[in-house]
């Protein structure tokens, strides 16, 4: 067994150096560590100073870590390297001058001897700074000085090669948060919950998210209760759990603070740990309302093409009789407002004229007015008009179809014999009216429109009220502002223009030249009653247009029917004629019986009377 020989003084002395160093900075690290290494070495080696620098950028000058000298820090400390003992040792070479320094470097006066080691990087090789021991006296080469300033480096340059990776982390880590935050693509990781564990900036834009529910926001709560965008997400998620990735997917989702709908075009996919998603995403919602709008107004030319090829002779209201003159006044006033309205008349009094003349001078007038005309349709198929209906809702729906209400987005619908539909739509017409909303046929979605009803029918819809046909609340929410055309018999004075007009406007399609209506043909048509009102003269002048055979046109009397002695569609018997009345003075005083200004007074009777008599005529309240 070899004996280990007793350590000789030198040995305890460079001993003693190394323990004191090692304990005096074993549990420093950053510049805490520099301080210390710097003040112990200076203690344990009896020199006057001490430092650890490093190399500034562009290598011509270095900033102390750490600076000690005859017992006192000293801060701050930056110098050029040209000129001074450090130059030698940076290049890489461990440099000591025992003597003569001040002599050598001018610009070092107070310094005599001068130690100093290299800080390489232990990677790399590169010079990162130096260590460096000096006094005022001289210093002796003494290889265990040398020694322990040569394993204190080493130590210092793992130190500082860690800070420098240390902050380079912190930069990398911060340029990616910068990227992650900034970038104009919307991240977010979330769990398997769908909780967000990282949103960024532009991410919690799209979404109206506050960054302060984040971690935690559940992502799948902004996906609306409706089946189709459900089952989008639905889809998405499970070919992200069966470890695909969602390419591109388009998910409708509804923003957190004010609930307004968005598109966004979503890529998800696991991590490769598989406990969070990495989800990027886009907002492409104004490009999918552009579409919608862009399909809509398709959907609204392709109607106005089929209304242009109708002809019709839009604003042309012929006439300046006192009952038109009125009518067109309430149409003025009407017009500016958004109001229901609802124009009643016999059949061909003009009642589709009154509809387009109130749209084209109301604030809608940009927006079309879409016309559907309620008999025209069969009972089954009126809703999807309407309403629209999505892809398969019934037989033979074999595309999605955009209703009346929504191409009269904005604009205002004409309901042409509103008196003809059926209760079941007589109750959705009403929520429409009520609500504002609808859902289209076989769909769930509710659809907003602003729109402006105007309907007309020939029949006497109070009456159809009162004998249960037609629902009342429906009733007064079209009636907000009642018109009646008058029929063509009581504005007789209208008929020569009118029949004028007509004639120009026939002998124009026809290639012919009309001067004028014959004196005796316009007496016959003054004559006529007209119960086919302006329609029947315009046929009634068609023909006789047709069968001219000069510039004044005659009306052959077989035009106009036989006139029978009673006006036309009077009532034969004689309750007939008391029902007439009795209805006639009701509508009058609007269906009220009793009081001084009831129909009761009015007809000079009991209100128990009238009462009677409305019974057992079948005239309901
Ligand atoms: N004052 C008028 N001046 C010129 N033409 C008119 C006038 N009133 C109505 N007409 C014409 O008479 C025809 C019938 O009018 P319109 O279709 O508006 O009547 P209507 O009351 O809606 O009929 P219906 O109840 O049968 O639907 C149309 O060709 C219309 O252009």
């Amino acid at each position: 067994m070899t004996e280990i020989p007793p350590l000789t003084t030198p040995d305890l002395e460079e001993l003693e150096v190394l323990r004191a160093i090692v304990e005096g900075t074993a549990h420093q690290a950053g510049g805490e560590f520099f301080r210390s290494l710097v003040r112990n070495l200076s203690r344990a080696t009896g020199v006057a100073g001490a430092f650890v620098a490093e190399f500034l950028p562009d290598r011509r000058r270095v900033r102390a870590l750490a600076f000690w000298q005859d017992g006192a820090w000293l801060d701050d400390v930056e110098w050029d390297l040209p000129g001074t003992p450090c130059e030698d040792v940076l290049s890489g070479r461990l440099c000591h001058y025992p003597s003569g320094v001040s002599e050598r470097f001018p610009a070092e006066p107070d310094v005599e001897s001068y130690l100093g080691v290299p800080l390489r990087d232990q990677a790399s090789g590169d010079i990162l700074g130096h260590l460096a021991v000096f006094d005022s006296r001289t210093m002796p080469e003494q290889p265990r000085l040398l020694y322990t300033l040569q394993i204190f480096a080493a130590r210092a340059a793992a130190e500082l090669s860690r800070l420098r990776a240390a902050e380079q982390l912190v930069q990398s880590e911060q340029r990616f948060r910068d990227l992650f935050d900034e970038a104009p693509i919307a991240y977010v990781h979330e769990d398997l919950q769908s909780r967000f564990l990282r949103a960024n900036r532009t991410a919690l834009r799209i979404l109206g998210v506050p960054a302060a529910l984040v971690p935690g926001f559940v992502g799948r709560s902004l996906v609306p209760a409706l089946p189709e965008a459900q089952r989008r997400v639905e889809q998405a998620f499970s070919e992200i759990g069966r470890g695909g990735d969602s390419a591109g997917v388009v998910l409708e989702l509804r923003r957190y603070d004010d609930g307004r709908p968005i598109w966004i075009q979503w890529w998800s996919r696991p991590d490769a740990g598989g406990l969070f998603t990495r989800t990027m995403f886009i907002d492409i919602t104004e490009q999918v309302l552009m579409e919608r709008r862009q399909a809509k107004l398709q959907a609204q030319n392709r109607y106005l093409q089929d209304e242009i090829k109708a002809d019709h002779d839009f604003d042309l209201i012929v006439g300046d009789s006192p009952p038109l003159r009125a009518l067109l006044q309430q149409v003025r006033k009407v017009a500016a407002t958004d109001a229901s309205v609802l124009i009643q008349g016999e059949s061909g009094t003009g009642k589709e004229l009154i509809a387009r003349a109130i749209h084209s001078a109301s604030p809608r007038r940009e927006q079309p007015l879409i016309k559907v005309n309620c008999a025209a349709l069969p009972a089954g198929l009126i809703e999807s008009e309407l309403f629209g209906h999505e892809k398969g809702a019934f037989t033979g729906a074999l595309h999605k179809r955009v209703g009346r209400f929504e191409l009269a987005d904005g604009g205002s619908l004409f309901l042409d014999e509103i008196g003809e539909i059926s209760a079941e739509t007589q109750v959705k017409l009403l929520r429409v009216l009520q609500e504002r909303e609808f859902e289209r046929v076989g769909g769930q979605k509710p659809i907003k429109v602003d729109v402006r009803i105007i309907a007309a029918t020939n029949r006497d819809l109070r009456r159809e009220v009162a004998e249960k046909r037609f629902r009342e609340d429906l009733f007064y929410r079209l009636n907000v502002f009642p018109l009646q055309t008058p029929p063509l018999r009581e504005r007789a004075s209208d008929i020569p223009a009118l029949a004028t007009f007509m004639a120009g406007k026939f002998a124009a399609k026809l290639g012919r030249r009309i001067d004028g209506i014959q004196p005796p043909a316009l007496q016959r048509l003054l004559a006529y009653p007209w119960p086919g009102n302006i329609r029947e003269l315009e046929n009634v002048i068609e023909r006789a247009t047709i069968l001219a055979d000069g510039p004044w046109l005659d009306i052959a009397p077989e035009l106009l029917p036989q006139v029978s002695s009673e006006p036309f569609g009077a009532p034969a018997t004689l309750s007939e004629v008391t029902r007439e009345h009795i209805v006639a003075t009701l509508e009058q005083t609007g269906w009220v019986v009793e009081g001084p200004n009831g129909a009761a007074a009015k007809l000079d009777m009991k209100p128990s009377t009238l009462r009677y008599r409305m019974k057992k005529l079948g005239i309901a309240q």
